[in-house]
C-alpha cells in the first residue's frame, strides 16, 4: 500500500530529529494534527439546482501563535492532503520566525466551473460553516490554489457580518481596499526569487546564463517568473494543467502573462513568434517540462510531481520548490545521491505567509505600511533564513531540507520548553 501524503510529510520531520538535541516525543506531538473539521457547503447554483461541496479546515499546531495557512480550491483536495498542506504550514511558520502555528483548508471543488456568483455563494457557505473555529487569534486562511483575494474580500466580508463587527485581521491576502497588505500579491513568488538570488550567488551563477523550467504559472509561478525574467534570467519553459512550451532562448514573461491572462492557456504562445526571440516555441507535456535539461527547475503547482519515476531523469542542477510538497520522500533520496540541490518548500514559498504576517499586523494596528517598506522586510528575513539554512546544512553535513527542519523543529522545541508543557528537555543525543 502506497504511503499516505501526511505520512510523507512526516517522514521529513523523523529524518531532521536526530540532528537535534529534542526529546523525541516532540515528533509525536506534531504528528497528530490538533483539529481537523470537515463540513459540507450547500450550494444554490444558478439554475437553481442545490449541489454540496465537501470542505476542510485543519489547525496542525499552536505552539507558536494562532494557526494561519492558505484555502485551496481544487478537485483534488482530500483531508489526507489538507492535513499534510498544514503540517508544511507549522514548519514554514517557523522557518522564517513569523509567531503562527500551521493550518490550511480547502474544498473539493473545480473553481474553474462555476460562475462567480456560484462561486461567491460557495466561499460565503464555506465561513458561515468555519467560523466558530476560525479567528484572528485562533486561526487566520489566506489563498493557495485556485482562491484569490476576490474570495479573501468575501470570506472576511463574511466573517465581518456573522461577528456584527469590522474584523479585517481574520482572513489574510484580501483586496488592498478591504485592509489587504500592499506587497502580498506577489510575495510567495518574491519570496523565492530572493532565495533564488542567494542560491546564484552562493554558486557564482550569473542570471543571463541560467536557463529556468516552472511548472504551474498561475500566482507564485507568474509573479517569480516576473521579477527572475527582470533581472536577465532565461526562462525556457513554462507551464499550466493543459500543458507546456518551451524556448531555448527564453520567454518575454510580461507578454506570456498577458497570453495567460487573455486566453487561460500558456500553450497559445505555441504559434505566436512575438513572444519568442526567435522561432515559436515547442509544445511540451508537464512530464516532460520536469526533465528539461535546464539550471533550474521551478515545481509551482501540485504535491508529487517528483516521485521515483522520474527522479532519475531529472536533469536541473537546482530545484526551488515555489509549490507545496512537490517532490516525495523517496525522490528526495534519489535526487540527493544524484547532488541536485533543493531549497525546500517551507523556505522557498515562506514569502507568502510572512507577508501575511505583515498583513495581520497592519490590520491589528490600523496603520499601513508603504510597498517599499513590505519589500525590505520580506528580502531581509528570507535572506537571513537562507542563508542560516544554507550554511547548517554544510555544517551537518545534510540536505537544505533536513536542515530547514532542523531549524523549524528547534524554534517550537524552544517554545514548548519556554511554556514547560511537557518533557520539551534535551536527551542528550545531539549529532
Ligand atoms: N498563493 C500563495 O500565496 C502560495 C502558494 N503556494 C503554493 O504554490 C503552488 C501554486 O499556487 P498558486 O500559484 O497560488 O495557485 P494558482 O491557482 O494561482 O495557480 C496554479 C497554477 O498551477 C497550474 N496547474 C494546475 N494543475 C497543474 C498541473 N497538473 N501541472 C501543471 N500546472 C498545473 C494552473 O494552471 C495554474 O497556472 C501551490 O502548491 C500552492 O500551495 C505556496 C505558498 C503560498
Ligand atoms: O499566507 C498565508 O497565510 C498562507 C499561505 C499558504 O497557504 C502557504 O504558504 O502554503
Amino acid at each position: 500500500m502506497s504511503r499516505s501524503l501526511f505520512d510523507d510529510a512526516m517522514q521529513r520531520l523523523n529524518t531532521a530529529m536526530p540532528y537535534t538535541d529534542l526529546d523525541d516525543e516532540i515528533a509525536l506531538r506534531v504528528g497528530t494534527p490538533k483539529s481537523c473539521l470537515e463540513v459540507s457547503v450547500p450550494v444554490r447554483r444558478d439554475d437553481g439546482s442545490l449541489t454540496f461541496y465537501r470542505g476542510y479546515r485543519v489547525r496542525h499546531d499552536n505552539t507558536r501563535g494562532p494557526t494561519k495557512g492558505g484555502l485551496r480550491y481544487h478537485p483534488s483536495v482530500t483531508l489526507d492532503e489538507v492535513k499534510s498542506l498544514a503540517f508544511w504550514m507549522t514548519f514554514k511558520c517557523a522557518v522564517v520566525g513569523v509567531p503562527f502555528g500551521g493550518a490550511k483548508g480547502g474544498i473539493s471543488v473545480d473553481a474553474k466551473s462555476l460562475s462567480p456568483m456560484e462561486l461567491e455563494r460557495l466561499s460565503r457557505g464555506f465561513i458561515r460553516q468555519v467560523a466558530d473555529f476560525i479567528g484572528p487569534d485562533v486561526d487566520i486562511p489566506a489563498p493557495d490554489m485556485y482562491t484569490n483575494e476576490r474570495i479573501m474580500g468575501w470570506m472576511m466580508d463574511e466573517y465581518s457580518t456573522i461577528r456584527r463587527q469590522h474584523v479585517p485581521a481574520v482572513i489574510t491576502g484580501k483586496p488592498v481596499s478591504m485592509g489587504g497588505s500592499v506587497g502580498r500579491a506577489d510575495a510567495t513568488g518574491r519570496g523565492a526569487y530572493y532565495c533564488i538570488r542567494e542560491l546564484a550567488r552562493k554558486h557564482d551563477q550569473s542570471p543571463s546564463s541560467t536557463r529556468i523550467a516552472i511548472q504551474g504559472f498561475g500566482n507564485a509561478g507568474q509573479h517569480v517568473a516576473r521579477l527572475l525574467h527582470k533581472d536577465g534570467y532565461r526562462i525556457v519553459a513554462v507551464s499550466d494543467s493543459q500543458g507546456a512550451v518551451y524556448h531555448p532562448d527564453g520567454f518575454d514573461i510580461p507578454s506570456l502573462i498577458r497570453i495567460k491572462e487573455k486566453t487561460r492557456h500558456v500553450q497559445t504562445v505555441y504559434c505566436d513568434k512575438a513572444l519568442c526571440t526567435s522561432t515559436a516555441a515547442d509544445q511540451l507535456t508537464n512530464e516532460e517540462l520536469l526533465e528539461l535539461d535546464v539550471d533550474i527547475l521551478i515545481p509551482a503547482a501540485l504535491e508529487n510531481q517528483i516521485t521515483s519515476r522520474n527522479a532519475q531523469n531529472i536533469r536541473a542542477r537546482y530545484i526551488v520548490e515555489v509549490a507545496n510538497g512537490p517532490i516525495t520522500s523517496e525522490a528526495d533520496a534519489i535526487l540527493n545521491s544524484r547532488n541536485i540541490e533543493v531549497v525546500p518548500d517551507i523556505l522557498a514559498n515562506a514569502g507568502g505567509v510572512t507577508v501575511s504576517y505583515f498583513e495581520w499586523l497592519q490590520n491589528r494596528s490600523g496603520s499601513y505600511w508603504e510597498l517599499q517598506e513590505v519589500h525590505r522586510k520580506l528580502q531581509a528575513i528570507m535572506a537571513r533564513e537562507f542563508e542560516y539554512i544554507y550554511d547548517l546544512h554544510h555544517d551537518i553535513k545534510t540536505d537544505m531540507r533536513t536542515a530547514a527542519y532542523v531549524h523549524a523543529i528547534k524554534r517550537l522545541g524552544e517554545t514548548m520548553n519556554a511554556k514547560g508543557t511537557s518533557s520539551y528537555f534535551s536527551n542528550g543525543n545531539q549529532r
